[in-house]
Parts: structure tokens; C-alpha cells; sequence
């Protein structure tokens, strides 16, 4: 089919919905030499048509009738950038139905309804594209499924959410309040629209369920993974974690054992000297390890108007090229395997901790009993000065453990009179 104008449709015209209309714009001289067609956004569905004319050239592109979209036969790609549940899955649904392909950076959606969107658009004949949905403009979704299909994949996993990485930076670099720093990763467009979902790590988990699924070839959901964000960090953990060497990062983990899949998401100290922890503000970074390629790692701005675009533009411009060759990717659903996902308690990691205890002899030995009798061996101890009221600050870093056995050993631990409270507990990152 040798169509020389290929129309689309803008769902959304927020901060992503914006990007996408700019980059089109910047691109507009190179799209026949590069496609061999144009793409012309014919329609852009918003809400409020009044505060959406000031960013068109022509307010007539702009509708609050979705119908004028679905049911037009000339546009032949939905772009939906409205986010969350409903009404995304219902527009998209639709447009499958009707021949439509479909672009989207709706990491919500996919970590849950991601098989039905991926066996519609199967029956159908048509792409389903979300290059955008996980880590931003970074590529990791088609390479993941095209570049590095050789693989059995070990691992997945990094730092794929840029509004808290944003803040843990603000925090340990200038010193920022947690507070402040949200507010600026919003000014630039980085949060989601409901913010909860970075910094509780709901957001990260999405990308994180995706991700798995996409590199071990089988679904792994959103319920799938474990998920802490990064709410309770405080300026003195940054502090202790820096003694020790470490920064504090939020980290999707992913990894494919033979006894199934984990998955999780949680602030973990990561050594300075790692490359993960010199990725700041917006970056974001995914590693994957897999058996033929080995290491290969993917770095660049996880969030934010252009960066974003730019990563949905390239799903656009691939179905233009398919549309051009009158054929679809053919590489929608790529889960073939159904392994299981195991359970955060049997999963093994190294724990720092931060207690206050009472401050008499005794007490660091008790605390050594406690954790041998949970087989929890004690790797590194720090015990600070007194403090007021007869109790002293102690770090605590395990050897590698099993997360049922730790858990068990810090409820026996806090219910002791000489722990007079725990006030962190983080995993650390690697051997
Ligand atoms: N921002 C980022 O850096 C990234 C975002 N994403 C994803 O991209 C998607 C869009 O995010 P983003 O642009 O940041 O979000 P925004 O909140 O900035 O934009 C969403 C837009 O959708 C509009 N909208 C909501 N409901 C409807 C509806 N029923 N009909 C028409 N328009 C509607 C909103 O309108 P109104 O203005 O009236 O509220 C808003 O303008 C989300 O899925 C997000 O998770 C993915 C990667 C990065
Ligand atoms: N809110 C998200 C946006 C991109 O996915 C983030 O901060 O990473």
C-alpha cells in the first residue's frame, strides 16, 4: 500500500501528548526520505479545548469526541497518552477492534491488561507498541525482544524510575527535603499524574513486571512483584550509607532462577563505586545479563516531555514503516513460557539496618545471639555515641540472607526491651 500521508490520532495532550505533537513537528522535513511517508496527526483528544488551542498551529485538530476518532477510517494509528485504567484500555481495546494501530506509554495498563491489548491486537493484524512505557526515551523493550531474542535472559534490572531517582539525588547531593524535591520532579514533568505511584514505587513496579515478562518470555504481572518506595528514606540513612560506601538507590530487580522468577522494587544500598550509582537526576539505567551477550547495560533520561516522545515516535515511525510494507511487526505477545514468580521471603539479600537501642553493656552481643539463632550472620556493626535518654544509634549490615529468616529475626529483635525502636531497614545490592 503506498500511502503517502499516514494519519494518526493523539490521545492526551499533557506533558508527553506535547512532546510527541513537538517532536513530529522537528521532524517533519525528514519523514518521506526517512519512512516514505508522511504522519500527520489529524485528531488530538482532550479534555478542556480551550487550554489545548494555545499548543496547535490548528484548533480544529483538537476533539473531545473520541467517537470522531474511532470511527474515522482514515486514521490508522491511536497514540493514546492519557494514562491510568479506564478510559485508556476501553479507547485502545476499540481501536484494535477497528484495524487501528496503537502507540502507547501506559506502563499501568500493560502490567496488568498487557495480554489482552497484545491478543487483540494479534487478532486484528495490527501493532501494539509501548517502547515508551518503561525507562523513558531509553530503548530496552525492542531490544529486548529483537536485538537480544538470542539470549536466555539471568537478569534484568536498574533504575527505571525517574522522579525518584531525581529526589534521592536532590536529597544526597544538595541536601534537598524529600518534599521539595517532589515538587520540582513534578514542575518537570516527570511524576505521574498521581505522584503516590513514584515515590511508593507502584510505578517502578509496572515497568519492573514489564520488563520481566518481556525478558524471560513469560507474564509476570504487576501483583507478581514486591514493591517499597522510597517514603521512609531519610537524610541520616543517606548519611550512614556514604560512610559505608554505598548511595541509596530505588531499584527494579528482575531476575530468572531455576525456581522461578523474583521481582521487586525497593531502596537498596548500592556501592558508589558501581556504575548504577553515579546515575542521577532523571537517568535512569536497565542492566540485563544474558547468556550469549553477557552484560549490556542501557542509560539515558527515564522521564520527561521530549525523552519520553521520543521513544513513542519510534514506535510510530516503525508502523509507518510497516503500514508502508503492508505488513505489522509481528512481534506482539512474546510470553511463551508460564514460570512461576516466587515469594519475597524465599528471596536471599544483605540487610543494613538502623536501631536504637539501650545503651549498656550486653546489648550488641544480645542483638549477635538474636540473628545467629535465625541463622543471620552480622557482617558490619557501627555503635555511635550514647545519645540522650541512656540509648545509642546501631547500623547493622547482615551477610547474605534469606528474607523469611531476617524478617523473623528482626520481629524477635523489635520486641526486646533493650531495642527501643528499628528505624530502617534496607536491602544492599550485590554479592
Ligand atoms: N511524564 C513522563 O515522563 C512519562 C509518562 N509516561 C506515561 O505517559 C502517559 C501520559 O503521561 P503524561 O503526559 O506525563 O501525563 P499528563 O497528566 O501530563 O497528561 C495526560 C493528559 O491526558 C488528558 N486526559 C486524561 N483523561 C482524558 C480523557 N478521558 N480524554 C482526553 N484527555 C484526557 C489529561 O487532560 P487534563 O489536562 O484535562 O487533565 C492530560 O492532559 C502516562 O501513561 C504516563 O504513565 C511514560 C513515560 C514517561
Ligand atoms: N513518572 C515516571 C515517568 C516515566 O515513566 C518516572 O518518573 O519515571
Amino acid at each position: 500500500m503506498d500511502k503517502k500521508i499516514i494519519r494518526a490520532a493523539l490521545l492526551g495532550f499533557g506533558t508527553v501528548g506535547t512532546g510527541v505533537y513537538k517532536v513530529l513537528q522537528k521532524q517533519k522535513e525528514d519523514m518521506i526520505p526517512k519512512l516514505g511517508s508522511q504522519i500527520e496527526i489529524k485528531k488530538i483528544l482532550v479534555r478542556n479545548l480551550e487550554k489545548a488551542a494555545a499548543k496547535v498551529e490548528d484548533p480544529a485538530v483538537l476533539t473531545n469526541n473520541w467517537d470522531e476518532i474511532v470511527n474515522d477510517p482514515e486514521i490508522d494509528i491511536v497514540i493514546e497518552l492519557i494514562g491510568g485504567i479506564e478510559p485508556a484500555r476501553s479507547y485502545i481495546l476499540a481501536a484494535l477492534n477497528a484495524g487501528k494501530h496503537v502507540v502507547t506509554a501506559n506502563k499501568d495498563l500493560i502490567a496488568v491488561y498487557g495480554k489482552e491489548l497484545l491478543d487483540a491486537a494479534e487478532v486484528h493484524h495490527v501493532d501494539f507498541l509501548f517502547e515508551a512505557a518503561v525507562a523513558g526515551g531509553i530503548p530496552i523493550i525492542r531490544p529486548l525482544k529483537e536485538c537480544l531474542a538470542g539470549n536466555h535472559m539471568a537478569e534484568v534490572m536498574g533504575i527505571v524510575n525517574g522522579t525518584t531517582n531525581f529526589i534521592l539525588t536532590k536529597m544526597t547531593q544538595d541536601g534537598m527535603e524529600f518534599k521539595d524535591a517532589l515538587a520540582l520532579a513534578t514542575e518537570l514533568g516527570y511524576a505521574e499524574a498521581d505522584p503516590t505511584a513514584d515515590i511508593e514505587g507502584l510505578d517502578a513496579g509496572r515497568k519492573v513486571a514489564i520488563l520481566a515478562s518481556v525478558a524471560f518470555n513469560s507474564r509476570v504481572v504487576f501483583d507478581d512483584v514486591y514493591i517499597e518506595g522510597i517514603t521512609k528514606i531519610t537524610a541520616k540513612d543517606i548519611k550512614y550509607a556514604k560512610e559505608m560506601g554505598c548511595d541509596i538507590k530505588l531499584l527494579g530487580v528482575a531476575k530468572n532462577t531455576e525456581e522461578g522468577i523474583e521481582a521487586y522494587v525497593c531502596p537498596m544500598l548500592i556501592p558508589s563505586s558501581h556504575p548504577l550509582a553515579s546515575v542521577n537526576d532523571s537517568y535512569n539505567a536497565v542492566f540485563v545479563n544474558g547468556d550469549a551477550v553477557e552484560n549490556a547495560m542501557f542509560y539515558g533520561r527515564g522521564a520527561g516531555e521530549l525523552p519520553t516522545a521520543s521513544a513513542v515516535v519510534g514506535d510510530l515511525f516503525d508502523i509507518a514503516r510497516n503500514i508502508k510494507a503492508n505488513c505489522c511487526a509481528r512481534i506482539g505477545c512474546t510470553c511463551y513460557k508460564e514460570l512461576p514468580v516466587k515469594k519475597m521471603a524465599d528471596t536471599y539479600s544483605r540487610y543494613f539496618m538502623r536501631l536504637i537501642v539501650e545503651d549498656r553493656c550486653g546489648v550488641l552481643a544480645e542483638m549477635t545471639a538474636v540473628f545467629a539463632k535465625y541463622g543471620v550472620s552480622v557482617a558490619q556493626i557501627i555503635q555511635r555515641a550514647a545519645r540522650a535518654e541512656e540509648s545509642a544509634e546501631v547500623v547493622v549490615i547482615t551477610a547474605k540472607v534469606r528474607e523469611g529468616d531476617f524478617r523473623t529475626a528482626m520481629e524477635d529483635l523489635s520486641g526486646r526491651s533493650s531495642v527501643r525502636k528499628v528505624s530502617s531497614m534496607l536491602r544492599v545490592y550485590g554479592e
